[in-house]
């Protein structure tokens, strides 16, 4: 008996195969399919790699090859793989599309299933495809949704074969076929030939019986009537669409066409596998067969259809049969082209599954080969954590989060201007600044004999290079890096000491240009970079990084600076690291900006928009952080060792600046030491972030003393130094999607712009009346002078005041001491001394911060964020106050300006606070006595 399968060839029906993969090909699986049954095509759809490629190991050595030669993004291992696949079998079947000229022989590849609903994206795809390909039986499947229809209109005109996937309808169909046509029409006038285009339309079957069934079950009562229409509908459709064929091919339109020798665009039956066990194996192939078409089947249905399948021309029987199966359906009130509409929408999302199915297995694939030149991270989460992460993640996977990330889409967070911030995503790939301009500036200044670059500058333009400079060090021959964040005269005095003005490079790096801070302090460097080498020198000492437009880059521009730098207006202060503001002090380090940015990419490349949530290192850690939030547990407590420590800094500017607002965000805790489970309260994360070579036992084992009892506990690892750019990505990611989480704009920081309006009205009244208007204190106690809120108002002694104020802190609050001081061990001993025996006497969360620098940074949510901070304010009377040069103001009126500022925001929102202000100059000794009041109060 002959071969059913080729009768189907002899009925004038191609025989396709629903299936490709790299072990069915390399079996010579096609071939035989070829030879023995007439097989004429090939279909995939992201259902059938996911299956290929999700799942064991067939094709790691060909990743594995691919990655050796450049590292890339899970969709393009999986394109790589899939075109691999897709030429080979398009390969096989060459012969067969020369002997028919053109007229089968065909091997499809979808484009990415989340452009169905995007026309532009859809045509830029299938182009690229086309060519990678690179193959004259390709079919490129284009989804027929409305979008879709545009994009094969011109890709038909371009000459591209398209295969119509995803139509359920007669509609659908109609206008699919439509576009195929016209593409032709056009292509005609311009001249080209259209005898070498092929394409088909591909009408899925099963599934509209899929869902009819089951409504027709559903329907009690009426059972005898409807239950005729069981397993009917599918196939009376596409009879009915097959009559729409004919119909087109004999118009007038079409034969001008086939007169030029157009190939018509064949029905092809999808979905032909019978899903529901009561019906013939080869229902979907038996009752479909007739010209001009194509059946697709998956290689079960065309086992069970070789086997016993029969292959008599049915297409074309009982019309009148199969309009009356579809009358009844309206009749009775199924609503077929609702039901089409929800299979479209069902199969786009289903293709997107499979889709995110297949790269998070290419995805994960790609991290165990890159082992450690990608920054590791574990999770040891509660369990109710624990499943709120996974079910979040589910729901970023579905909503598309990864992808929608990168487009800078608004409705991830809260609709407003969140799409003109993403330039920083740009500038992770290292497109933000030029290595080899870094490299001249870096070259030149050593080659003169500068050995040191002050930074001057605040919050994001200082924090990444201090981490920079603290974690990487200066290179051979690299300057020596300072930052310069405060208004102290005290820290200003103590680094300028350290300088030698004659070898110094200064850097005024401010986003805004007009920044306080960076301003005076660059008018103090002027004068003193004047003085040491005289006025012709200053501008060959100064460089400025500035985005485009503002008054610094104004004024650098007048003043000849040596170099001025321009930003991304796109880029917000805190993710601009991997920009020029980051990159410029790299170079001076005496770091290959190029190599760093190397580094960094196997981050970048694994948060990318195709990386779904669950492998995506930023998302994942910012669905923890977000949940956590959601979870009560706002406190992020950082544990670093000792060579990545300076990374706590610029993660506490990027955290609380970013999500602390509108009464919401995480409280980064930020060198406090690691205690016991018991010092702790219910409302912390720790996140550890270990550089190798620093591993310690007792931390792990007080972190596993920590997860054991239920904290949250995030461990990140690097393997070097140098890939901490790898982190500056992951939390600027991580951020981003915490955002998301919480609901709130991470972009902004409007309550760091209360405390700035604040200082400058402070500044100007100064300016003009000589004076700072004073406070009432609470009470003056020796060198103690205390302010505080309106319930401390009646304290009568240091020490009951200072015991009333952290009387209020309650769990899940947090206690911030705020120094407007310097910035010196002895200071930040007095600071941390304070924390601790809050901390473990308290069980709150303790946070540390020198004024004016944590303003730019922490202040945020401090003021913004949920009310649960506790705040102590420390000032002191200036000491060897510094002028500012063509200012009637010291920088000593400045720092207290900006304390007076900061107090007055925080008591506006209703922040419990107390301020102790340490007269006549011994500043260690009032800290002192603060500590010892301090300890006291909590005893
Ligand atoms: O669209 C084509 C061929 O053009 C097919 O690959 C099509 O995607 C498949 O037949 C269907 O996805 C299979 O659907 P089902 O059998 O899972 O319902
Ligand atoms: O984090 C940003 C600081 O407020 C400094 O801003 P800026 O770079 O515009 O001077």
């Amino acid at each position: 008996m002959s071969n059913p399968l080729k009768q189907l060839t002899e009925q004038g029906q191609a025989v396709w195969l629903d299936f490709v993969s790299r072990e069915f090909l390399a079996k010579g699986e096609l071939q035989k399919l070829i030879e023995r049954d007439g097989l004429t095509g090939v279909t995939s759809n992201p259902s059938i790699f996911e299956k290929a490629m999700g799942h064991g190991s067939d094709y790691d050595a060909s990743l594995e090859a691919f990655l050796e030669r450049a590292d890339a993004e899970p969709v393009d291992v999986y394109e790589h793989l899939a075109i691999e696949d897709i030429q080979q079998a398009a390969d096989i079947l060459r012969p067969v599309y020369d002997r028919l000229e053109g007229r089968d022989g065909y091997v499809s590849l979808e484009v990415s299933p989340y452009l169905a609903l995007d026309t532009r994206a859809t045509l830029d795809e299938a182009r690229r495809l086309w060519q990678a390909v690179n193959r004259p039986n390709l079919m490129v499947k284009v989804p027929g949704t409305p979008e879709g229809a545009v994009a094969i209109r011109k890709l038909v005109e371009e000459g591209i074969n398209v295969n119509v996937t995803l139509l359920f309808d007669r509609n659908a169909y109609m206008a699919v076929a439509e576009a195929y046509i016209a593409g032709l029409e056009a292509r005609l006038h311009q001249g080209k030939d259209i005898s070498r285009l092929a394409s088909v339309a591909s009408f899925f079957i099963s599934r509209v019986d899929g869902v009819l069934d089951k409504l027709i079950d559903e329907r009690k009562g009426e059972e005898a009537e409807l239950g005729e229409l069981r397993g009917k509908v599918a196939i009376a459709n596409a009879k009915l669409a097959y009559q729409d064929y004919q119909r087109l091919i004999q118009s007038p339109r079409w034969k001008v066409l086939e007169a030029k020798g157009a190939h018509p665009q064949r029905l092809l039956w999808a979905s032909t596998g019978s899903k529901d066990p009561a019906y013939p194996d080869t229902l979907y192939v038996d009752q479909l067969i007739g010209p001009d078409t194509v059946n697709t089947m998956p290689p079960k249905t065309m086992d069970a259809f070789r086997d016993h399948g029969t292959a008599a021309p049915m297409l074309s029987t009982d019309i009148e049969a199969a309009q009356r199966v579809v009358d009844a359906t309206a009749r009775f009130g199924l609503d077929l082209d609702g039901v089409a509409k929800r299979l479209v929408k069902d199969g786009a999302r289903q293709f997107e599954d499979a889709a995110d199915a297949l790269l998070g297995a290419v995805g994960q694939k790609r991290l165990d080969f890159l082992g450690e030149r990608l920054n590791a991270a574990d999770y040891r989460l509660p369990q109710d954590l624990n499943e709120a992460v996974e079910a979040r993640l589910d729901e970023a996977r579905r909503e598309g989060w990864s992808r929608r990330l990168w487009q800078g889409d608004a409705s991830l967070w809260t609709g407003r201007d969140e799409d003109q911030w993403v330039g920083w995503l740009a500038a992770a790939q290292g497109r933000q600044a030029d290595p080899v301009a870094l490299k001249a500036l870096a070259d030149a200044v050593r080659k003169e004999g500068l050995d040191t670059v002050v930074l001057l500058g605040m919050g994001g333009s200082s924090l990444g290079p201090e981490v920079l400079a603290n974690t990487l060090g200066t290179a051979t021959g690299g300057l020596t890096l300072k930052v310069l964040d405060s208004t102290d005269p005290a820290q200003i005095t103590a680094l300028e000491e350290q300088l030698d003005l004659r070898k110094t490079l200064f850097l005024v790096s401010s986003k805004s240009g007009s920044t306080l801070e960076p301003e005076i302090l660059r008018a103090y460097f002027h004068q003193a970079v004047e003085r040491t080498l005289g006025a012709g020198e200053v501008q060959q000492r100064f460089v400025a990084i500035t985005d485009p437009g503002s008054k610094l880059e104004a004024s650098a521009t007048a003043e000849g600076y040596r170099a001025i730098f321009q930003g991304d207006p796109h880029i917000g202060g805190r993710y601009s690291v991997l920009s020029v503001f980051g990159m410029v002090p790299l170079a001076l380090l005496g770091h290959s900006v190029a190599d760093f940015f190397q580094v960094t990419q196997p981050m970048v490349l694994a948060c990318g928009p195709s990386a779904p949530p669950a492998i995506n290192p930023g998302i994942r850690l910012g669905v923890v952080l977000g949940e956590a939030v959601r979870a009560g547990r706002d406190k992020v407590t950082l544990i670093a060792s000792p060579g990545v420590a300076s990374l706590g800094a610029w993660l506490e500017q990027l955290l609380a600046e970013s999500t602390g607002k509108q009464g919401k965000g995480i409280i980064p805790v930020d060198l406090e030491p690691l205690g016991e489970p018991g010092v702790y309260g219910r409302d912390r994360v720790f996140v550890s972030l270990v550089l190798a070579g620093e591993e310690d036992a007792e931390r792990d084992s007080r972190l596993q003393a920590l997860a054991a009892a239920g904290h949250p506990v995030v461990d990140i690892r690097l393997a070097r130094a140098e890939l901490i750019g790898q982190e500056f990505f992951r939390w600027e990611v991580a951020t981003e999607v915490a955002g998301a989480v919480i609901g709130i704009n991470p972009f902004d920081q409007p309550d760091v712009e209360a405390s700035k309006i604040k200082t400058r009205a402070l500044t100007d009244g100064y300016e003009r009346d000589g004076r700072l208007a004073g406070d009432e204190p609470l009470l003056e106690e020796g060198a103690l002078t205390l302010f505080g809120d309106a319930d401390l108002q009646g304290q009568d002694t240091a020490r009951a005041a200072i015991k009333a104020h952290l009387a209020r802190l309650q769990p899940g609050d947090y206690l911030a001491v705020l120094a407007y001081l310097e910035r010196n061990a002895v200071h930040e001993e007095a600071l941390s001394a304070m924390r601790d025996s809050i901390r473990d006497s308290k069980r709150v969360a303790t946070v540390g911060g020198f004024g004016p620098r944590f303003l730019h940074s922490t202040g945020q949510a401090y003021k913004g964020g949920p009310n649960s901070g506790v705040f102590i304010q420390i000032t002191a009377d200036a000491q060897n106050d510094l002028e500012i040069p063509g200012r009637s103001l010291s920088f000593g009126i400045v720092e207290a300006a900006q304390a007076k500022g900061d107090l007055e925001v925080l008591a506006e929102r209703g922040r419990r606070y107390l301020r102790v202000h340490i007269k006549g100059g011994d500043i260690d000794a009032g800290l002192q006595q603060i500590v010892e009041l301090v300890e006291a109060a909590v005893a």
